[in-house]
C-alpha cells in the first residue's frame, strides 16, 4: 500500500487476520461486517477477509458453519469470512495484515510469516503487551522483524472486550498510525454499524495504554478477590492511570491519549468487567488460589501476567516510578502474597498526587 493511496481509490482490499482466538476472530468479523456495509452503501473500501488459525477443527467450523466453537459457540459469524490453516494462503495478496497472537510469541510467528507478507502491506497489531527481554512494544517488534518503516505499522486498541463485540454490541476504538492517511484507510476498513474507530497518530500512547491496563486490571482483580470495595478499586484505577501516563509520556506519548479510549477507556472496561481475563486472573489470586492453580485454569491469553515484568523493567530503564506494576510483578513472579503486596504498596512514603512527568 503506497503512502499516496487514499481510502477513496482503494476499492477492494484483501485483509489477512493472523490468529483465530478471541480477538482475532472478533476483529475479522468486524472487518467482514464493515465490508458488507461498504458494499451496500457504495462508500469506502470493501475488504475480503481471510482468517488464519492453527487448528484445522476451528478453521473448518468457521468455513462450514460460520462459527468459532472454541471461543464463541452459538455465535454466527459473517458468512463471507474465510479461514485457513495455511499462512501463505492467507497472506497471498493481502495488503493489510492484522496480527492477533500472544505478544510473547509474535517475534517467532513473524519470522515464519515474513516471506509471505507483501512488500507494500500495512501491518496492524491488535496486541496489548511488551516483549520480555527486548522491552519492545509490539509495533517495534513488527518494525524490527519485518524491517518496515513506521508509516506501514498501525495499532488498533481501546475498550474492546471481544465477547461483547462478537455479539455486535456498540463499541469504540482507536486506530493509530504515525502516517495519518493510513490510519484513515484502516478506520474505513473496520467502521461498522456497531464498531466506531477513531484515528490517532500517537502509536506510543495507544500501545502503552493497552499494555498497562492489563497490569492494572490484574491489580484491581486481586483487590476484588480480597473482598475490597469500590474505594480500593477506584484508587487503583486512578493511580494506575497516573502510572500509565508517567510511563507513556516519558516514552514520547501525548498525555491526552491516555485520557482517551486506549487509556482510560480500556482501563475502565478491563477493571470493571468480569469478562476481562486479566481482571479474572487477579481475582482468583486475590481470593486465595495459588499462582499455579490460576495459571492452570486460564485458557486464554492474560497478557499482563508476563508483560508486567517487561513493563516494570521498561519503567525502571527510563527512571519512571511504577508502584502498582511493581506490586503486580511481586505477586506474579516473586511469590509475594496479595496481603504482603498490599502492605508494601500502602506503606510507601507519601507523595503529592502529581509527580514525575
Ligand atoms: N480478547 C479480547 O477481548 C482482546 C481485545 C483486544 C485486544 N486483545 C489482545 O489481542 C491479543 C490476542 O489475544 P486473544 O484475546 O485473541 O487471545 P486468545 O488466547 O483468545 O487467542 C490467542 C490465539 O493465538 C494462538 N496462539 C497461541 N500461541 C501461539 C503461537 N505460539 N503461535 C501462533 N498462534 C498462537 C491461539 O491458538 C489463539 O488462536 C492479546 O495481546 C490481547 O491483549 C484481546
Ligand atoms: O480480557 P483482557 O483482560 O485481555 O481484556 C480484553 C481487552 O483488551 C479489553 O479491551
Amino acid at each position: 500500500m503506497t503512502d499516496q493511496m487514499s481510502a477513496d481509490n482503494v476499492g477492494r482490499v484483501k485483509v489477512a487476520v493472523l490468529g483465530s482466538g478471541s480477538w482475532g476472530t472478533t476483529f475479522a468479523n468486524i472487518v467482514a461486517d464493515a465490508a458488507d456495509l461498504a458494499r451496500k452503501s457504495g462508500e469506502g473500501p470493501v475488504a475480503e477477509v481471510v482468517l488464519w488459525g492453527r487448528r484445522a477443527a476451528v478453521v473448518d467450523a468457521i468455513n462450514e458453519s460460520s462459527e468459532n466453537p472454541d471461543y464463541f459457540p452459538g455465535i454466527t459469524l459473517n458468512g463471507r469470512l474465510h479461514a485457513t490453516t495455511d499462512a501463505a494462503e492467507a497472506l497471498a495478496g493481502a495488503r493489510v495484515v492484522v496480527l492477533a497472537v500472544p505478544s510473547q510469541t509474535l517475534r517467532e510467528n513473524l519470522a515464519s510469516w515474513r516471506e509471505h507478507i507483501a512488500e507494500d502491506a500495512v501491518v496492524v497489531s491488535l496486541m496489548k503487551g511488551v516483549e520480555l527481554g527486548t522491552l519492545m512494544r509490539m509495533s517495534q517488534v513488527v518494525g524490527e522483524v519485518l524491517e518496515l518503516s513506521e508509516k506501514r505499522i498501525a495499532v488498533v486498541s481501546g475498550p474492546n472486550l471481544a465477547r461483547e463485540i462478537i455479539e455486535r454490541q456498540p463499541a469504540t476504538a482507536v486506530v493509530a498510525c504515525p502516517h495519518y492517511e493510513t490510519a484513515v484507510l484502516l478506520q474505513g476498513l473496520c467502521k461498522s454499524a456497531y464498531f466506531r474507530p477513531y484515528t490517532s497518530t500517537d502509536l506510543v500512547g495507544v500501545e502503552i495504554g493497552g499494555a498497562m491496563k492489563n497490569v492494572i486490571g490484574l491489580a484491581v482483580g486481586v483487590a476484588e478477590g480480597m473482598g475490597f470495595g469500590d474505594n480500593t478499586k477506584a484508587s487503583l484505577i486512578t493511580r494506575g492511570l497516573a502510572e500509565t501516563t508517567r510511563l507513556a509520556v516519558t516514552l514520547g506519548a501525548d498525555e491526552h491519549t491516555l485520557s482517551g479510549l486506549a487509556g482510560m477507556g480500556d482501563l475502565v472496561a478491563t477493571c470493571s468487567s468480569p469478562l476481562s481475563r486479566n481482571r479474572t486472573f487477579g481475582e482468583k489470586l486475590g481470593a486465595g488460589k495459588t499462582l499455579e492453580q490460576v495459571v492452570a485454569e486460564t485458557r486464554q491469553t492474560a497478557e499482563g501476567v508476563k508483560s508486567s515484568e517487561s513493563i516494570l523493567e521498561l519503567g525502571w530503564t527510563h527512571g519512571v516510578d511504577m508502584p502498582i506494576t511493581e506490586a503486580v510483578v511481586k505477586m506474579m513472579h516473586h511469590d509475594m502474597s496479595p496481603a504482603q503486596a498490599l502492605l508494601a504498596f500502602m506503606s510507601r512514603s507519601t507523595k503529592p498526587e502529581r509527580y514525575g512527568v
